[in-house]
């Protein structure tokens, strides 16, 4: 229910806001455009190329919120209407990017481009207009741990000093330049580097956002369903698609990488702390993670395969994953984040905001909806016989 009498954390009245989003149409900007449109009474200006993610929000006209809702398709690279929309709101939110992995080591031009070049008229024009933003970093910004240069066999290695990942701490450990996978998580410390000493020597209030891994339903695309037959997608997405054929999911190098993943509904309350709060949001980079989530990519695969087929009544397969080298899967100059958990500290203390779903619901929930979403799809592209459209 939207309300006007909506209060900050510190008990003041929150007015209703006007948000200039860029990416809206995105997993993440489908999520968040979704809450504001049915708990509170802001506006969005929704800014993307793409709106099928959000075509539930925009139509039909008679929604209770189609008059807080704009879609524009523009594409920010080359769009002279940006500033003025900008300006029109009270604040800005810029996800726009390229992030898969995939595309990091195969399109690095375009990955720094996205991630660095076309945030540059945003940063500035907020700068300029005098306007709030919250960008969308990475926790790829850490790169790899500390710990992962130790041997193998140090003790330092269970020390969380060598391994938790904190905003005013850690370094940015990222591998040679011949590693491309490397490409987005520079082009994001660069932003980050600048939208920082915009707020240093121009006053920008900005917020940094450092997402760890946020999963849940709309997330990327299933190759050959609703995204091209050949496309690489993100972690879930590909596990997702295996399970929805019926076939192995595959580990690269092993499936040893550590991730910890968040649930994305945990993970947009904590931005909408930060759209409410900006006396304590303003000028602060923030990690947003579920550190009690922890696994490896193998035991990721093991989970997902056991919830997929309690969600779906189908029997496991007897041999439910195979393993790939990176170079087969990726290509050349993938490289990997070795272990990611974030420390919590700076939004506990500024927004008193933690997560709450376990992984193990996080996926039931998850997977109930991509079978719901894909398996009959799927069942047609798998009895069509190849080359009938
Ligand atoms: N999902 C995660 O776990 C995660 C983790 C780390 C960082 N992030 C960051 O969060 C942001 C959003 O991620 P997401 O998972 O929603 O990705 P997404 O790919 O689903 O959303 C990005 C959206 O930006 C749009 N976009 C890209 N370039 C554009 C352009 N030039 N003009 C207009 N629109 C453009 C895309 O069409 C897409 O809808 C990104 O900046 C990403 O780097 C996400
Ligand atoms: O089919 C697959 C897909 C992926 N993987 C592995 O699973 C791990 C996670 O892969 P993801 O595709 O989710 O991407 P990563 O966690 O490496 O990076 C992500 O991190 C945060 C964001 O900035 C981006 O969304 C993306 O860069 C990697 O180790 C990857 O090699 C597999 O083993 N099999």
């Amino acid at each position: 229910m939207a309300s006007s009498a909506r209060v900050d954390l510190d008990g003041n009245p929150i007015k209703p806001l006007t948000i200039c989003m860029i990416g809206a149409g995105g997993f993440i900007g489908s999520h968040l455009c979704e809450k504001i449109m049915s708990e509170t009474p802001h506006k969005v200006l929704a800014l993307d190329v793409y709106n099928d993610k959000i075509k539930h929000l925009l139509e039909p006209d008679s929604l209770p919120w189609s008059d807080r809702i704009q879609f524009h398709r523009i594409n920010i690279k080359h769009d002279s209407r940006l500033e003025g929309l900008i300006k029109m709101a009270d604040l800005t939110i810029n996800l726009a990017a390229i992030c898969t992995p995939a595309d990091y080591n195969t399109r690095p031009l375009d990955t720094i481009y996205s991630n660095f070049i076309d945030a540059l008229p945003v940063v500035k024009y907020c700068s300029e207009n005098n306007k709030r933003l919250i960008h969308f970093s990475t926790c790829e910004v850490y790169g790899k741990t500390i710990g992962a240069f130790l041997p193998k066999d140090s003790p330092l290695r269970q020390d969380p000093e060598y391994y938790v990942l904190k905003e005013d701490v850690s370094p940015c450990i990222f591998g040679p330049i011949e590693k491309q996978r490397w490409s987005y998580a520079c082009a994001k410390q660069l932003i980050e580097r600048l939208i920082y000493a915009e707020g240093a020597e121009n006053g920008l209030e900005f917020t940094i956002v450092r997402p760890f891994n946020w999963i849940g339903p709309r997330m990327d695309f299933i190759p050959g369903i609703d995204g091209p037959s050949e496309g690489v997608p993100r972690v879930l997405a590909c596990f997702s698609n295996n399970l929805l054929r019926r076939e192995p999911l595959k580990l690269v190098d092993g499936g040893e990488s550590q991730r910890t993943f968040i649930y994305i509904k945990d993970a947009i309350e904590a931005v909408f702390l930060m759209i409410e709060n900006p006396a304590r949001a303003n000028g602060q980079i923030f990690n947003v993670g579920n550190p009690n989530n922890e696994v490896t990519v193998r035991q990721l695969a093991e989970m997902m395969t056991e919830v997929y087929s309690k969600v779906s009544g189908e029997p496991p397969l007897e041999v439910p994953t195979v393993d790939v080298t990176s170079k087969e899967f990726y290509g050349v100059g993938y490289d990997d984040s070795d272990k990611r958990i974030p420390d919590m500290t700076i939004i506990n203390r500024q927004l008193g905001w933690n997560p709450k779903t376990s992984l193990w619901d996080l996926l039931e929930s998850t997977l109930t909806y991509q079978h719901r979403t894909y398996a009959e799809a799927i069942k047609k592209a798998i009895a069509k016989p190849a080359g009938t459209s």
